[in-house]
């Protein structure tokens, strides 16, 4: 029998050049992040403080009429049914029954294991781009949903404003917070996040505080609880993390292994940058509250 809910759900049109979408992938950093318990799963509750940065991946997205998702290149040690650009695209397809595919390109500038989300931001920006290009129209609430499905945190990437973010990162309330240039150093390691959170020494009894007290604070007194524990088992991110604090207040984003410091000039993190030693990697980005994805998309 047909799959009705293709012909009225996925628009079928031309392939044409002028179908096709350059969108941006931005990264994200948690200015503060506080684990406050456990569920019954193992996923950790947190309450964490989500904004992006004018750097990320890029994806170019044109559609296929075969239903064939292909993305390109490969990335090093990931089969492609693996990348969470080809699971959102296959979802969606699933969810909706849509008939059309996608040639995919991803650039990608983000390190991978880096607490930027360079792969659940990836995986938002195809959600978002293929809902456009495929006319599926589901809307960020729906497509959030999917989302979580791939990773906690999509959805804030899905939504597209900086957030306080409750629950495993899916409860999102958005938020205003200043705007500095930071700069981000990657030690030259990846950290895997289930090795964080599955570190017996992290804690996770730190007591929830409101929202409206978490943004009183303000920068100077936020903090990240995975710290002490990516310091003790990931000692090339301790080094950075001494390295850069020593310049600048610096903080650890997600599990790492990327760390920042905020600075009130671009030119100064680039003059902090200069001096960065030779295993050490970073670039500059500017805080956005508004997700360059949306930006780019017009929502
Ligand atoms: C640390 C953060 O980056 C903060 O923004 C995120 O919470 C991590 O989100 P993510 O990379 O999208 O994580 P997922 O891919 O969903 O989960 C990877 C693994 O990390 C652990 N995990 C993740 C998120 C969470 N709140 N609690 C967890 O315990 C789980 O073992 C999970 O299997
Ligand atoms: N498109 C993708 N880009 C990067 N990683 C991907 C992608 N698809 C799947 N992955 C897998 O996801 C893992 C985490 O990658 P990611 O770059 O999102 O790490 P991260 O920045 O530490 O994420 P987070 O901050 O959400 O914990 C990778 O090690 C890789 O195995």
């Amino acid at each position: 029998m047909p799959d009705t809910r293709s012909d009225s759900l996925c628009e079928t049109g031309s392939n044409t050049r002028a179908d096709s979408l350059a969108l941006p992938a931005p990264a994200k950093l948690n200015r503060m992040l506080h684990i406050v318990g456990r569920r019954p799963d193992g996923y950790h509750e947190l309450q964490t403080l989500f904004q992006f940065l004018d750097h990320g991946d890029s994806l170019h997205l044109s559609p296929r009429p075969d239903g064939e998702i292909r993305l390109t290149p490969a990335l090093a040690g990931l089969d492609a049914e693996d990348n969470l650009v080809v699971r959102a695209a296959r979802l969606l397809q699933a969810e909706t029954g849509c008939r059309r595919g996608a040639d995919i390109h991803l650039t990608k500038r983000l390190p991978m294991g880096g607490g930027l989300g360079g792969g659940s931001s990836n995986a938002a920006t195809a959600l978002l781009g293929l809902d456009r290009l495929w006319r599926l129209d589901l809307g960020l609430d729906a497509l959030a949903e999917l989302g979580l499905r791939l990773g906690a945190d999509v959805p804030v990437f899905v939504h597209g404003h900086a957030a306080w973010a409750e629950g495993i990162g899916e409860h999102l309330v958005p938020v205003e917070l200043d705007t500095p240039w930071f700069l981000v150093v990657h030690p030259g390691i990846p950290v895997a996040t289930p090795a964080v959170f599955g570190a017996a020494q992290l804690t996770r009894d730190t007591p929830p505080i409101t929202m409206a007290r978490a943004l009183q604070g303000g920068a100077p007194s936020w903090r990240n609880d995975c710290e002490a524990t990516v310091r003790s088992l990931y000692p090339q991110v301790a080094e950075a993390l001494d390295w850069l604090g020593a310049r600048a207040p610096t903080m650890l984003t997600g599990t790492g292994a990327c760390i920042f410091a905020w600075t009130d000039t671009q030119a100064e993190a680039q003059r902090i940058a200069a001096d960065l030693p030779g295993h050490f990697t970073a670039f500059t980005a500017r805080g956005a509250n508004l997700s360059p994805l949306h930006a780019a998309l017009g929502r």
